[in-house]
């Protein structure tokens, strides 16, 4: 297929991230791995160094922070010419850096996502403090002591915090979180419970989000399962918000996971300068360290760094996201214990998918030849139809769907849909949380998912739907949206995704104008609204998209 100009020039753009953290001389962590993750990953990278560390890849052998006045002049410099979309810090060397970064930032970047791996401990052992230890007495290093440090100032201030499993204890080791009476503190590292407690208890002191990386948890054997809490955080599907969730990745066997740290929370940084919402950055960047770490290598006698392997575009490399609606400590809900699929398979070519809440339309459209297509009948607007409406239109709609052998879905009303045998049924995540998707399973109706993003894409294929829906794509004014369009670019890296494991359906502000270049990202169809129902003549409209949707092949 030719190359799309539009696409392309979406990919091109850098944006300019910073990365807030020291020197790793041996190049496999600190502010060298944040760079090439960084230029990885389609950023322009800006470093502010902290302290300069001597080490390879067996040991630090000595730590020195940079002076306040250099720690400063560095952020000015970076403010006055490059203003970043996203910033992520990692070691902080002293108390007073803190203090001060926690401040400056929140002066004079308001607004910019923060990451913060607030680093006590290294992937790769606790080499730094023993390096700050041995060099007890050296009036460059005599301040530091990593686990110390209290990262209070960053409350409210980060977007997202990302501790090992370490971190989480010493982080938590300041608040009192009683556990069948007693303090958790260190007990935080013991075993999965008292770790999850005390990764609400931290997340609640911080006020913001929380990835609780489980990698190096003695009780994890098969899998690298970390624990994201989503704060209140705007840009996502109210569902969402103040989640709980594990994602999960195989296990990696390696011992070169040099930086996994440093390049997981720069990768969320870079993905969120790139425009993705937290969740969604948090899943790719996962998937990137997965990736790393398969194609690590050892340069030095030690523990080697992770390969730099670009954006990842295989499903098998995004963690499995498990939602834990048990609010008690015990998980009890899970992906595999979700009732679900598999829904009717369907071919991967669906036609243009025209959305209609009026069946005469609906009618039209199927006369012009459309072989995929919804009612959606909106009951929540002043004028809805009432309940014997409702019911009637459904009726008449499946029964010209039957006579000009379409797949009609049934926006909404899945029961309504089972009643009198639609084809398929159409449900946002909202309402699939809701339904009785066993039932429509049962029915053997075929259900179409909607999904704004990598994680709810994932999170809708442990339903094993029929077809995904992928919104929405460009700014449309048929509804609301909670979160953001997605862009052609972030459509390009969901469809290389997703389209391999079963259809996938773009939606939103799709129309004549930008057919060609939706089509350049590889998505498997298009669904439509204002396109065919605002036009003056809908059956001509409908046909002309059809056209140029068949003819994108031949470009
Ligand atoms: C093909 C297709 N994709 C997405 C949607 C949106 O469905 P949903 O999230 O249920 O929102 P409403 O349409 O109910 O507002 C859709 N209808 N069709
Ligand atoms: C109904 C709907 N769902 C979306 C989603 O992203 O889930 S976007 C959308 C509206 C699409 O309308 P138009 O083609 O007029 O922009
Ligand atoms: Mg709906």
């Amino acid at each position: 297929m030719a190359a799309n100009p539009l696409v392309e020039s979406e990919l091109a753009a850098r944006p300019v991230v910073w990365t807030i953290a020291g020197s790793d001389s041996g190049g496999g962590a600190g502010i060298q791995a944040d760079l090439l993750t960084l230029h990885d990953l389609g950023c322009h990278g800006c470093s502010v160094i902290t302290a300069i560390t001597a080490q390879n890849s067996v040991a630090v052998t000595a730590v020195e922070p940079v002076s306040p006045a250099m720690l400063a002049a560095q952020l000015e410099a970076l403010k006055a010419d490059l203003y970043p979309a996203a910033v992520k810090i990692g070691l902080i060397a002293n108390q007073a850096q803190l203090e001060f970064l926690a401040q400056w930032l929140g002066d004079n970047l308001p607004g910019v996502p923060v990451i913060l791996d607030p680093v006590m401990v290294a992937s790769c052992g606790d080499e730094l403090q023993h390096a700050a230890s041995r060099a007890q007495g050296a009036a460059t290093v005599s301040t530091l002591d990593f686990s110390g440090l209290d990262f209070s100032a960053f409350a409210g201030r980060a977007t997202l915090i990302t501790p090992n499993v370490t971190e989480v204890a010493r982080l938590v080791s300041g608040i009192a979180v009683p556990y069948a009476g007693e303090s958790i503190g260190e007990e935080a590292e013991s075993d999965c419970t008292r770790w999850r407690l005390a990764v609400r208890a931290v997340a609640r002191h911080f006020g913001v989000s929380l990835l609780a990386k489980g990698g190096d948890a003695r009780w994890q054997t098969q899998h690298a399962s970390d624990l994201l809490l989503l704060s209140d955080i705007g840009n996502i599907s109210t569902l969402y918000r103040g989640g709980e969730f594990y994602l999960e990745s195989p296990r990696v066997d390696t011992a070169n996971n040099h930086g996994s740290g440093c390049t997981l929370s720069s990768a969320i940084a870079a993905f969120m300068a790139k425009g993705m919402v937290l969740p969604d950055a948090v899943m790719m960047a996962k998937a990137y360290v997965y990736e790393g770490l398969k194609a690590s290598f050892q340069p030095g006698s030690g523990p080697g760094p992770l390969a730099r392997t670009g954006t990842p575009a295989s499903l098998s490399s995004l963690p499995k996201v498990r939602w834990v609606k048990e609010p008690s400590a015990k998980l009890t809900k899970s992906a595999d214990d979700m009732p679900a699929g598999p829904f009717p398979a369907l071919p991967r070519d669906l036609g243009v998918y025209p959305v209609v809440s009026d069946v005469a339309l609906l009618q039209t459209l199927l006369e012009a030849g459309a072989k995929t297509i919804q009612l959606r009948i909106k009951t929540d607007t002043p004028d809805s139809p009432d309940d014997a409406a409702l019911e009637a239109a459904i009726v008449r709609a499946i029964a010209l769907g039957k006579q000009y052998q379409a797949r009609l879905f049934i926006n909404d009303h899945w029961q309504l849909a089972i009643k009198h045998g639609a084809f398929g049924v159409h449900l946002g995540q909202e309402d699939a949380d809701s339904a009785a998707l066993e039932r429509i399973v049962a029915a053997g109706l075929a259900l179409g998912l909607s999904s704004h993003g990598v994680f709810e894409a994932r999170l809708a294929l442990e339903l094993k739907p029929s077809y995904l829906a992928l919104g929405h794509i460009f700014p449309t004014t048929t509804k609301t949206m909670p979160s953001p369009p997605q862009g052609l670019s972030m459509l390009t890296t969901l469809s290389r995704l997703f389209s391999k494991s079963l259809p996938t359906v773009a939606i939103g502000g799709i129309d004549g104008t930008n057919l060609t270049d939706v089509a350049a990202t590889g998505v498997d169809n298009i669904a439509v609204v204002r396109a065919v129902t605002q036009a003056s003549e809908p059956a001509a409209a409908y046909r002309a998209l059809a056209a140029a949707w068949e003819a994108r092949h031949a470009r």
